[in-house]
């Protein structure tokens, strides 16, 4: 695991993004795995403002997002296709048929992930996977106790990530009960993983993440085994330095 402690959540979001368009421009044609929630808000924008400014093309990149919210037609602004237009594909040149998330109002959720999952090994693979983490250590929606051999599927909420979510939505009623995500082994998969970590409330988080065991309890550990991790943390998620030494 390499990780990278930065200033704040500015410089943790420009350190991602500067990975991300080191490995376009090595592959033009990579595969991206993208995440929502606030922590990546900050790379898109870096994404965009280098696109308008350098002309970096996306034309031949494909996406696969984490995860979607079942039930939340894709116009509703809490989707998580509403966010990734909102933050990204509407400002680059990305063909929307290479961008790809799951389909949470697919009659048939079930064949949904199946074929979700099939989608993304068909297509070779994710080569970087961006990840947030919650503050109870779930990636996408894999909350505590999913199995580290899942692959895309649907999940009910924690009551604390629905909690997490509600500053999104008008209240927490609203935010919905279930969602699709890749599983851990679907994240695993992928060639390469940079994992954002911002703010005090994921002190814990980290703190887990580095001196904790592997256990299923905590989904993010699984990371851990990963050959090809970056953590960037900022220093407000540091309770104390000597953690990242
Ligand atoms: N499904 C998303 C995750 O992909 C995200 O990493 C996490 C943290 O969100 P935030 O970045 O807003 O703290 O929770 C959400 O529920």
């Amino acid at each position: 695991m390499k990780i990278y402690v930065t200033k704040d959540k500015k410089e943790m979001n420009q350190k991602a993004a500067e990975i991300i368009l080191e490995r376009i421009q090595e592959k033009p044609d990579m595969t991206l795995g993208l995440a929502t929630g606030g922590t990546p808000e900050g790379t898109y924008d870096d994404l965009v403002n280098d696109h308008q400014q350098h002309g970096t093309s996306y034309q031949n990149i494909t996406t696969f997002n984490l995860d979607e919210y079942v039930g939340l037609p894709s116009d509703d602004p809490n989707s998580y296709l509403s966010y990734m237009r909102e933050h990204l594909f509407n400002h680059i040149d990305i063909p929307p048929e290479q961008t790809n998330l799951p389909n949470g109002t697919a009659e048939d959720l079930e064949a949904e992930c199946d074929e979700y999952e099939t989608r993304i090994h068909g297509h070779g693979g994710v080569d970087l996977q961006l990840l947030g983490i919650g503050e109870n250590g779930h990636i996408g929606f894999n909350e505590p106790g999913t199995s580290f051999g899942s692959k895309t599927h649907i999940v009910e909420l924690a009551e604390s990530t629905r909690e997490a979510n509600a500053r999104f939505f008008d209240s927490k009623d609203d935010v919905p009960t279930h969602a699709i995500t890749m599983g851990i082994q679907t994240i695993l998969k992928a060639k390469e993983i940079v994992l954002m970590i911002s703010g005090e409330r994921k002190q814990e988080a980290l703190l887990r993440l580095l001196h904790g065991g592997v256990s299923e309890d905590f989904p993010a550990s699984a990371l851990k085994e990963h050959p090809n991790l970056t953590v960037i943390a900022d220093e407000a998620a540091i309770e104390n330095k000597s953690v990242v030494d």
